[in-house]
């Protein structure tokens, strides 16, 4: 399913009046492409995703996925966010079933498909490492557990387009790098239409078809990256490809040039970005 972004900008009436979070932009994710946004902080990349998963309406302008236009939050849609939200009271195998009992509900047969209910939630919890545990509570998982499960949570209704705000921000870089394998894994086999956001430009380049750069608040497209490498070929190890190694120096070159300083020393401080080798930060 394709997704298209026509002329989205988005305003916030706050208390010392309007922020302009996004200026009118547009963005096209194709059939199973895999994008990434990458920008400084408070660009607006969050906004645009939940304007994207109709959780937040667009000051101007229209989404549509598959030609079809987002008027609020929908069951194609398949959404992982950084902080932790399974639901606390159900166990791990009970929010992976969520979204099936919820599109049962909703009688969306198209959803059910073929698959019984039951094998569909072991399936997932077999993909993504966690059958041992189907019968824990969420708050006995480490984060990248929950993580693990959120993810299979929202690919338990079979979402046409999967949307990650941050996904593996929380994590150390071990289990970060884990679950970068385990989402090629997931995207290699299934071919979802994915819109991706993320701090990382190493993450963004070794999971991507493309990845966009936005300039600081408001947020506006400032540089698309084609990414040269086939899907097969992914894994974490490729942070050493010279391909993206050079494309990875563009892009931090153009966020350098973009982000304000105090961001970009918290950036480097955090080890958020990396200098590459010769050059001042
Ligand atoms: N509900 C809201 N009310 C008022 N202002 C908001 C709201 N949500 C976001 N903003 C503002 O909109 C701007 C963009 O925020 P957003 O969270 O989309 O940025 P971001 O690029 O995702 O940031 P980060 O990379 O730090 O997560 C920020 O200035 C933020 O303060």
């Amino acid at each position: 399913m394709t997704l298209s972004v026509r002329g989205v900008s988005k305003a916030f009436a706050g208390r010392r009046g309007e922020t302009s979070a996004l200026c009118p932009l547009d963005l096209d994710v194709g059939e199973g492409e895999f994008v990434s946004l990458v920008g400084p902080s408070g660009c607006g990349k969050s906004t645009l995703l939940h304007i994207v998963a109709g959780l937040e309406p667009a000051t101007t302008g229209t989404v549509t996925l598959g030609g079809e236009r987002v008027l609020g939050p929908g069951a194609e849609l398949g959404v992982v966010f950084q902080q932790q939200t399974l639901f606390p009271w159900l166990s791990v195998r009970e929010n992976v079933r969520f979204p099936l009992t919820l599109a049962r509900h909703r009688s969306r047969a198209r959803h059910a498909g073929p698959e019984r209910e039951a094998d569909r939630v072991e399936r997932l919890l077999r993909l993504v490492d966690l059958w041992e545990f189907r019968d824990s509570a969420p708050a006995e998982l480490s984060g990248g557990m929950q993580q693990r499960a959120a993810l299979a949570r929202a690919l338990a209704a079979q979402p046409e387009v999967l949307l990650m705000d941050e996904p593996f921000g929380a994590l150390d870089a071990q289990t970060r790098e884990e679950m970068q394998g385990l989402l090629l894994h997931v995207i290699q086999h299934h071919r979802i239409t994915t819109l991706f956001v993320t701090h990382d430009v190493d993450e963004a380049l070794i999971l991507s078809d493309r990845v966009v750069v936005f300039s600081e608040r408001p947020g506006r497209v400032v540089a698309t990256f084609d990414v040269p490498v086939p899907r097969a070929d992914r894994s974490p190890d490729l942070k050493l490809d010279e391909a993206l190694l050079r494309l990875k120096r563009d892009i931090l070159s153009l966020l350098r040039g973009r982000a304000r300083p105090e961001e970009q020393r918290r950036r480097l401080l955090l080890g958020l970005t990396h200098t590459p080798r010769g050059e001042d930060p």
